[in-house]
């Protein structure tokens, strides 16, 4: 097996899942969305949690975000547990009707700035910079409704930045978008990363926007979801999406997917002995 470098054993994780198992009550006893996953992201990371509907990934997420328990194993952040939803944590989601309509782009940026009890020039400045980045400074006191999809995407995220997060959690944020908004706004995201740097949790069912938007991806089984393998997919950008390179990698993975268990690993102890380094 080849193991890519990616895998070697650091202490500075900036999250840390560990035997996570999350299971919600259900009128015939419990349902277990996952089981015994484990993964670290690293500052600067762009981590994708990938996976057939069903496994678990939004309730990954929401676990991170503090937002349920799990059911056993553990989740640090920045070595300290995570107990509740808190600041350092921003969630987006798809749902960009989540803006309030009555307030501007600025207003909606501002917003929770305000909220945590920044000073209101602060929050400004903030709003002000974060819009601009996004790409939409001539749109600072335009309303919602008068957005395209995209660009409600663009304020959701700014809003989240401005926030100053340890670690971005996206759940499927381009997913309601038609394809082409879909590809600009990866393409967008991906030039925002390469000037903040930030570190990104990001929920996906596509193996391209995957490939696309990460440099590591945690294969997860149908229901309830378990750690099938963990890719390095940093080689991976828009630009390299359809060359054959990026092809073979995709197939690889819908492979790992949906092929028999074997061939990605049998189960193990917190899903640490199913992972594997896999060359894409
Ligand atoms: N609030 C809930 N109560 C009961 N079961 C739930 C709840 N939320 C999710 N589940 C179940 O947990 C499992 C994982 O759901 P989850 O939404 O995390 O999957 P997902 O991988 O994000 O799927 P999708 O890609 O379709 O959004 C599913 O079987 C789902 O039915």
């Amino acid at each position: 097996m080849n193991v890519l470098p990616f895998l070697v054993v650091q202490n500075d994780a900036l999250l840390r899942a560990h035997g996570v198992t999350i299971e919600y009550p259900s009128g015939r006893g419990t349902v277990r969305a996952t089981h015994e996953v484990s993964f670290d992201v690293w500052r600067g990371d762009r981590f994708v949690l990938l996976g057939p509907s069903g496994c678990g990934k939004s309730t990954l997420l929401k676990a991170v975000g503090g937002f349920i328990a799990p059911r056993a194993g553990s989740l640090m952040l920045n070595d300290r547990p995570i107990l509740k939803p808190g600041p350092d944590r921003i969630v987006v989601f798809q749902e960009f009707d989540q803006l309030p309509p009555w307030k501007t782009v600025k207003q909606n940026v501002m917003f929770p700035l305000l909220a945590g009890g920044a000073a209101r020039k602060e929050a400004e400045a903030r709003a002000l910079h974060w819009i601009a980045k996004v790409g939409l400074g001539r749109f600072v006191d335009a309303y919602p409704h008068t957005l395209s999809g995209g660009m409600k995407a663009r304020v959701a995220i700014a809003r989240a930045l401005a926030m100053q997060p340890q670690i971005l959690l996206m759940d499927e944020p381009f997913a309601a978008l038609d394809a082409l908004t879909r590809r600009r706004m990866q393409e967008e995201l991906q030039a925002l990363w390469e000037e903040a740097r930030f570190t990104m949790l990001f929920v996906t069912h596509s193996i391209e926007e995957a490939l696309v938007v990460g440099n590591r991806i945690l294969l997860l089984s149908p229901h309830p979801g378990r750690v099938r393998a963990e890719i390095n997919s940093h080689q991976f950008g828009l630009h390299s999406a359809g060359s054959p390179e990026f092809q073979a990698a995709a197939n690889r993975i819908h492979g790992l997917l949906f092929g028999p268990e074997d061939t990605a690993g049998r189960p193990g102890r917190h899903g640490d002995r199913n992972r594997q380094a896999v060359p894409t």
